[in-house]
This record gives structure tokens, sequence and C-alpha cells, in this order.
């Protein structure tokens, strides 16, 4: 049956779940936003079928909505559901990145017709906006649901029914379960990726050629932190006890492997590599787990135009495709490196062979 879908903040993930609707379903999509430039982007592009500028109206037509906003608006839009009237159900969703105040705002919601199924999508990117959506962008990512005590099995399959086109893996969670999780793996090591970019500025002030040595690892490392600052300001304070915790922890850690330098213990600082390597190498790239799964395919390339183009050519001509390409050092005249990413094993195995029969140096990380 054909259902009103909203979605509420038409970005990245809104975006991103939009076109996947539209790809794969025949429902009617409505889109809404404070930014009437996405709006305009997402009618003009076909990715919603209507759009509207009047959440508290709009929202009482639908069978389905999705809220996409940053998290705090995403809970002031739940504030405001709680004063409206609804004359049909409506089951309501969001993919806020942090889940305890939206799930107590989602819980104190008394209206009779509404049930929440909370969402948040392990998938993203530091870019933002709807012109950087992807239909596919959750394909292979941990979905974790965080249902309210009044939500359903009915009401839970409903949803994982509508997000099955997404190919997403869904794990159900309590909010500060979730929130604890999510701030190890993804909110502190942000804060952290953003505190190494700030050394690295700082020290630019005694060695200016710092930026031409930050490659490889030191853009790995960092990539996070080109992220939208205010969302990130958003996820941190509707976090704050968890990272501080961690923080806190982190620095009693630094402090500690601080006295190892200075009393030459180096059995402990081998240890703590160690032991940190094997757990790094153990994230079972196979299994289900908080990371998405990737196969990476290291192949070896020259600073020349179309270089680039070249590869991904020889893999497109196969119908391979990639989950993600990056260039992780690349200096005048000299080979580089592509990192590709493949979904599956197969991808990355034919990929090998295709490019070595091509004449290309590749390497896979067992
Ligand atoms: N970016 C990621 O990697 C990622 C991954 C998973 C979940 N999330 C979560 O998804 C949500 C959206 O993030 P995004 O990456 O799509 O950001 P984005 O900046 O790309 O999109 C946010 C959209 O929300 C709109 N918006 C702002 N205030 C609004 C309001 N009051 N009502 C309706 N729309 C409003 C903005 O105009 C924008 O179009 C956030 O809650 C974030 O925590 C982000
Ligand atoms: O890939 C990225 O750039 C992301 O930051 C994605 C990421 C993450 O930390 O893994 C960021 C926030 C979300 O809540 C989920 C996913």
């Amino acid at each position: 049956m054909t259902k009103r879908i909203l979605i509420a903040g038409l970005g990245l993930i809104g975006g991103s779940l939009a076109l996947n609707l539209k790809e794969n379903t025949d429902h009617r999509l409505i889109g809404y936003d404070v930014n009437q430039k996405s709006l305009n982007y997402a009618i003009q592009k076909q990715i919603v079928d209507e759009i509207s500028t009047d959440f508290n109206q709009v929202v009482t037509t639908v069978d389905i909505c999705i809220l996409a906003a940053p998290v705090s608006k995403t809970i002031d839009l739940l504030e405001q559901i709680k004063q409206l009237r609804f004359e049909k159900p409506i089951l309501i969703t969001d993919v806020s990145s942090v889940k305890s105040n939206v799930m107590q705002t989602a819980e104190s919601i008394e209206v009779g017709e509404v049930t929440f199924v909370g969402g948040h999508p392990m998938a993203g990117s530091h870019k933002q906006g709807i012109e950087v959506a992807k239909a596919h962008l959750f394909e292979n990512a941990i979905y974790i649901l965080t249902p309210t005590e009044k939500a359903d099995q009915a009401a839970i399959s409903t949803l994982t029914d509508l997000l099955a086109h997404t190919k997403a893996k869904f794990l159900t969670l309590d909010a500060q379960e979730h929130d604890e999780m999510t701030s190890v793996i993804s909110h502190f090591p942000h804060l952290i990726a953003s505190s190494l970019v700030q050394q690295a500025k700082t020290w630019q002030k005694k060695h200016d050629k710092i930026p031409r040595l930050a490659v490889g690892g030191f853009r790995d490392i960092t990539r996070i932190a080109s992220s939208d600052p205010s969302m990130w300001q958003d996820i941190f304070f509707q976090n704050k006890k968890v990272l501080a915790q961690l923080l806190e922890d982190w620095i009693n850690e630094m402090k500690n492997l601080k006295g190892l330098l200075e009393t030459n213990d180096k059995v402990s600082i081998y240890h703590y590599l160690a032991e940190a390597r094997e757990y790094r190498d153990g994230l079972d790239r196979t299994k289900k787990g908080a990371i998405p799964s990737f196969y990476d395919l290291f192949v070896d390339i020259f600073d020349q135009p179309g270089a680039i183009l070249k590869v991904i050519g020889l893999l497109a001509d196969e119908e391979i495709s990639i989950k993600n390409i990056e260039i992780l050092e690349i200096r005048e005249g000299i080979t580089g490196v592509l990192r590709i990413s493949f979904v599956s094993k197969d991808d990355q195995l034919a990929s090998h062979r295709l490019l070595i029969k091509n004449g290309y140096e590749t390497m896979i990380e067992e």
C-alpha cells in the first residue's frame, strides 16, 4: 500500500533515506526543511514528491515521519508533536546520533495515535547537505533501533520493512547503551581528531612545513575533523556526560603513557601498542559490528593525468561497484597509493585480479 512519508530535515542523512525510498518504493515522499534551498533542490531533482514549510500541518497528514534534523532540532520537533492532534495513526522515527534525550522526549508523548521507534544509521560522512546524499549510503551499515515502551513488534516491523531497502543491518539497543557505545567509537574519536588538528596548527607556528608533511597517517586519523562543527557541537552536548567520563579516562591513560616514556619503560609501551594492534586487527570485517565492514584494495598509481580514472574505468567496465576511494599519498611524479573499498570480498578479489592483469601493483590487507 502506498504510504505518505514525511522526511523532516533534508540533509545528508534525510536526503539519502529519501533517495533510497524513491529508488525502491512507490510511497509518496514529502520533504520538510527550514532551508528553502534544500527543499528546492529536493523537489527539482525529484528526490521527493512534495515539499512543505509547515511541519505542524504536514506531519498530521502522513503515515510515517522520519526526523532527520540535527539532534536538538529533532527534540524540538518531538516537543511540537506533543501539542498536535492526529486523526490517524502515525509511526515516527529519527536518525539522531545521540539517543537519551530524544528517547526521553519521545517517551513523554501522550498522543495515542503516535508510535515512536528511534533509529540511528551508523554510516555517514564528514560532508553535509542533500547535494552529497546517496541512495546506497547505509548499505552494510549497522542501523540501530531504540523502540519506545509503547512500540510493539508490528511498529518495529513496519519500520524495518521500510528501511530494508537500505541493506543496513538492524540492531536494537536501549538509549543509554547506545550513547555509551557511540561515544566510544564515534563521538570521542571525533573530539580527539579535532584536537590532533589543533595540535598541528599550534606546532605550525614553530615548523611552517608541517602541512606538507601531514599526509598518510595524519590524514587518515583526522578526516572526520572536517565535519560540520555545528552538528558535532550538538552531538557533544547531547552526550556530554558520557563524553566527559571518556575524556577523564583518556587523560589518565595519557598521563600513564607519559610516565612510561619518562621512565623508559619500553616493555610496557610495546605491550600497549601490540595490544592495540591485536584489538584493531580483530575488529572482524565480515561479522556484524558497529564499524561498517569494507574490503580494501591498495593500488599503486603514478601522479599522471587520468591515472585514477583509468583504474576506476577498468572496474566500471566489469560493473564492479566501489564503496569508497581515497588517495592515501601522492607526490609529484612519484607513485601514490589508492585505497579502494568494496562492500564484498568477491568484488575485492575480482578487482585485485583485474588490476594485476592490467599491470598494476595491488595489495590486500589480511
Ligand atoms: N553525518 C553523519 O555522518 C550522520 C550519520 C548518522 C546520523 N546522523 C544524524 O543525522 C542527523 C542529520 O545529520 P546530517 O548529516 O544529515 O546533517 P545535514 O547538515 O546534512 O542535514 C541536516 C538538515 O536538517 C535541516 N534542519 C536544521 N534544522 C531543522 C529543523 N528545525 N527542522 C527541519 N530541518 C532542519 C538542515 O537545513 C539540513 O538540511 C543528525 O541528527 C545527525 O546526528 C549524521
Ligand atoms: O564517516 C564519517 O564521517 C562519520 O563520522 C560517520 C559517523 C561515525 O562516527 O561513524 C558519524 C556520526 C554518526 O552518528 C554515524 C556515523
